[in-house]
């Protein structure tokens, strides 16, 4: 950690533990990660602070939320059972990353701060059994919060509108909340709102009052005045829509033409097998009339205008890009990382450090229309754990994807690295394959339409980005064929006669993420995809010794048997030799979910989360 965060987290353990000081091993001549500070867990990398947990260490100061959060990466927060007072500042609001906030059975007064409800990766809040008084921020805003726990405190005012179909934990009995209960989906009972005198409707037993009966509608001047106001909002609409429509046409224009010059510029230093032509350029008729000739894709690039657009260089979305040609990509200092079965694999650096993950795919039989027109299709869907396309480039012969380049490595690298694989425990591997599965779903969904799966996922598509968190590359690059007639995954056991169109391209993702889990599972080597392994996992699980399956360091680790297998079954269904029968992998990602929180209640609940009992910290992304 920098000098600054560790300056900033003795201060507030100063805060926190006085005036009673508490002995813990932090100090800034050491760092909390390296050096292990008590309570204190790092990610894979031992370079930023990921969870501090102070749980019933007699500590009776107060909260210094904005020391705390110097520490920007912090994502799990337990004080639990302490006899912290005060209140909690507003600057909590600075923890971005947030995802679990315990802050039960302390004596915090004042209200629970509004900036909660900007944490949007909070999932779990606890601050029962405290002081807090006041109406609740707005918490219906953070969409993916699963639990809220609020009782006994003095909180008053309505009860928010939660997403209660997405909470498991919820509990705000003992307060003085009033008004009506809102519809809480048949999810909770009685005991979570009881105590809150004066609250109304089911499931409390008070019943509300009836709502006065409208007024009767006045004939008044009123009328008419609103109905002007109706008739000049609508007119008001209109010139709006007129505004939106000359703006977006005088846009388009003038992208138009941005275009065309940019294609012009970059024609001459390319030529038919889309190599750079360094030679001076030639004038445009003179190619037109050599492509002709030769027959080749040169004729593509200059004679149709949808060739001509291909034969540039097209940034999507990199300010780092702006601007550059084919040409400088072509010429910057490259280095070859890998030659796979669809192609090769640069690092490619730039002046100025940036450096890019250039991906050359030769003989991909893909109309050069159809295949500028599937990079637009992906650059139109985003999500945090999908690694973007930033500029491409296709001709007849070979296409060319940007991506930036993760430093971090990939999925395989971690797991088949030399010594960061043992440092790869349960809760990060869980946390990678849950949020793979995530963004896997997101795109299933968004790709339903045009059948466009990943249909090349493994582990070395899974990339490590600046903060650790996995990103899937070379989304929908190999789904070539959507007649499917055959299997894309050559080495998947082929039982598919039944399934039809892009449907399968779906199930042979979940085919591959099954893999994916079975790795992470097993730490054993898979390249390609080769079915060994999971015949190997098939005839173990067969003969009933399961417990050989898993990885070594998971065994000494201590993890839970129960959820290992658990996972092991969500990968044998995402294995299943007749597709129809896999999951869709919004089940799966479900499913993992589901092990995850189990793991996540087991750490919450286990003694040796405290410090006193500490054992080596775990390591979290
Ligand atoms: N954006 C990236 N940043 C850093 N490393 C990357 C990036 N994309 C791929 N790699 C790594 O580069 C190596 C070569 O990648 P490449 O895609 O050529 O191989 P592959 O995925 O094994 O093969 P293929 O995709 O052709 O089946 C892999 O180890 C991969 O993890």
């Amino acid at each position: 950690e920098t000098e600054e965060v560790k300056r900033s987290l003795m201060r507030f353990l100063g805060q926190i533990s006085s005036p009673n000081p508490v002995n813990l091993n932090w100090s800034m001549s050491t760092d909390p990660c390296n050096n292990h500070w008590m309570g204190v867990s790092c990610n894979l990398k031992s370079t930023s602070v990921k969870k501090i947990i102070l749980e019933n260490l007699g500590l009776s100061g107060s909260f210094d939320a904005n020391s705390l959060c110097s520490a920007e990466t912090l994502s799990v927060l337990s004080l639990k059972s302490n006899s912290i007072s005060g209140g909690v500042p507003e600057e909590i609001g600075k923890c971005k990353q947030l995802t679990h906030l315990y802050l039960s059975g302390n004596k915090f007064s004042g209200n629970i701060p509004l900036s909660l409800s900007n944490l949007n990766n909070l999932k779990r809040l606890d601050v029962s059994f405290n002081n807090f008084s006041g109406a609740l921020p707005d918490l219906p805003r953070v969409s993916g919060l699963k639990s809220f726990l609020a009782e006994n405190n003095q909180l008053s005012g309505a009860i928010p509108e939660f997403d209660f179909t997405n909470l498991d934990h919820f509990n705000v009995s003992n307060n003085n909340f009033s008004g009506p209960v809102p519809d809480m989906k048949g999810r909770f009972g009685l005991s979570s709102i009881a105590g809150n005198p004066l609250l109304c409707g089911k499931p409390s037993p008070n019943a509300c009052p009836r709502p006065p009966p409208p007024p009767p509608p006045s004939k008044s001047s009123s009328g008419f005045h609103k109905s002007a106001l109706f008739y000049s909002g609508y007119a008001l609409l209109g010139l709006l829509l007129v505004i939106v429509v000359v703006f977006t046409l005088i846009k388009r224009k003038k992208a138009k033409e941005a275009r065309k010059v940019e294609v012009v510029k970059v024609e001459s230093v390319v030529d038919g097998n889309g190599s750079p032509n360094n030679k001076s350029s030639p004038n445009r008729d003179s190619r037109e009339a050599s492509s002709d000739k030769n027959g080749n894709s040169r004729s593509s690039v200059t004679s149709a205008e949808a060739g001509m657009v291909s034969s540039s260089l097209t940034i999507l979305s990199s300010p780092v890009l702006k601007g550059m040609q084919l040409d400088e990509l072509l010429r910057a200092p490259a280095e070859l990382i890998g030659r796979g079965r669809h192609g090769s694999l640069y690092k490619v650096f730039l002046d100025g450090g940036k450096t890019l993950a250039v991906k050359r795919i030769k003989g991909w039989d893909i109309p050069v229309e159809a295949f500028e027109l599937r990079m637009r299709n992906l650059d139109r869907v985003r999500h945090p754990n999908v690694l973007p396309i930033i500029a491409f480039y296709g001709s007849k012969e070979e296409k060319l994807l940007v991506y930036e380049f993760q430093e971090n490595g990939s999925l395989f690298n971690l797991l088949h690295g030399t010594k960061e694989g043992r440092r790869f425990d349960w809760g990060s591997r869980l946390s990678v394959a849950a949020s793979v599965a995530e963004a896997l779903a997101y795109m299933h969904v968004e790709f339903q339409e045009d059948g466009i799966a990943h249909g090349n996922l493994k582990s070395t598509n899974i990339l490590f980005n600046s903060t650790m968190d996995p990103c899937i590359g070379e989304y929908g690059l190999m789904v070539i064929n959507n007649s499917l007639s055959h299997n894309n995954n050559e080495n998947e056991p082929s039982k598919e006669t039944s399934a039809q169109g892009p449907y399968l391209n779906f199930k042979v993702d979940l085919y591959a993420f099954g893999i994916v889990l079975l790795e992470l599972l097993t730490g054993k080597l898979v390249h390609n995809n080769e079915p060994e392994l999971a015949r190997w996992v098939q005839k173990v699980v067969r003969e009933e010794w399961t417990a050989e399956i898993f990885d070594n360091s998971l065994v000494v680790e201590g993890v839970s048997e129960d959820r290992l297998v658990s996972m092991l079954q969500v990968a044998l269904k995402c294995i299943n030799p007749c597709s129809e029968e896999r999951p869709s992998i919004y089940q799966v990602a479900l499913m993992i979910n589901t092990i995850r929180e189990e793991e996540e209640r087991s750490i919450a609940s286990e003694p040796s989360s405290n410090v006193s009992e500490q054992r080596e910290p775990n390591l979290v992304f």
